[in-house]
């Protein structure tokens, strides 16, 4: 069965180019809660800490909070795409991701060399692959452009062949960035019956967004972010009251700082 334990989880990334000495002063000084020197000197800012959360099968989760909060960075740790540096994180369960179109894709291979090689990587035989191709080919109605190197696509084009290569597996654990429900009204009108599809399939689906109305039409539960840490973790309307009320956040607390 399909779940997420998150157990302490953390993550940071060291931020290369601040060496001199008066800007890293400074720098710590200014976002003395979110950057700490680490144990080599390093500056690093810390994007997750201290996360702890069960997400359950039939659970629709959205990560909400402001710019910067962390979502992204968790729905990609979620994916594998980060490491954790601290905590623990076990995730059971076949997972596909709508977060980066251009994840997981060679861009010198062209659309439908791509639809290919992401059948041979999930195990595919060959009539499972021509399956695969056929759909991803009339769904993503990209046409002669499917033979043509992905480099080239534009960020719409990337979506739909992402989308429809998604949409064709149905995976346990879905992953989705907001952005993909965000694409050309002709081509969501056409996939948004597939994303129903998708999403009921799925055990378990975490969506990072801004847009309220998205969660409150997909999402059973909402985390929100803050600076790295959950402030609240809840059912939809209770997470999404708060903050349209604009109730205080709790003070946060600082990075622990090593050096
Ligand atoms: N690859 C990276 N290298 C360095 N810092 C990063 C990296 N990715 C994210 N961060 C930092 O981690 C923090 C969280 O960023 P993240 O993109 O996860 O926020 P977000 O909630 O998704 O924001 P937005 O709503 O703007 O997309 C930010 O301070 C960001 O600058």
């Amino acid at each position: 069965m399909a779940s997420i334990v998150a157990d302490g989880l953390t993550i940071e990334f060291p931020l290369y180019h601040v060496a001199a000495r008066s800007l890293k002063k400074r720098l710590l000084a200014k976002a003395a809660l979110r950057v700490r020197t680490d144990e080599s000197n390093r500056v690093v800012v810390a994007a997750l800490r201290d996360l702890n959360f069960t997400i359950g099968r039939g659970e629709r989760v959205a990560l909400v909070g402001s710019n910067g909060a962390g979502k992204t960075t968790l729905l990609r740790t979620l994916a594998g795409i980060y490491e954790p540096v601290g905590g623990e994180l076990t995730v059971k369960g076949e997972i596909g991701s709508l977060i980066d179109p251009g994840a997981g894709m060679d861009p010198d291979s062209t659309g439908r060399e791509n639809i290919r090689l992401r059948g041979l990587y999930r195990g595919m035989d060959d009539a499972g692959i021509a399956a695969l191709e056929a759909d991803a080919a009339t769904f993503s109605g990209l046409g002669e452009f499917l033979d043509v190197p992905t480099r080239g696509y534009s960020a719409g084009m990337s979506i739909r062949l992402a989308f429809a290569m998604a949409t064709a597996m149905s995976p346990q654990i879905l992953l989705m960035d907001e952005w993909f429900m965000a694409g050309d009204a002709d081509f969501m009108g056409k996939a948004e019956e597939r994303l129903a599809s998708l999403v009921k399939g799925a055990d378990i689906m975490v969506i990072a967004t801004h847009d309220f109305g998205i969660v409150r039409r997909w999402c059973t539960r909402a985390i929100r972010l803050n600076a790295g840490r959950i402030v609240a973790d809840g059912p939809v309307e209770e997470v999404l009251g708060a903050m349209e009320a604009g109730t205080p956040l709790p003070a946060p607390e600082p990075a622990k700082a090593e050096g």
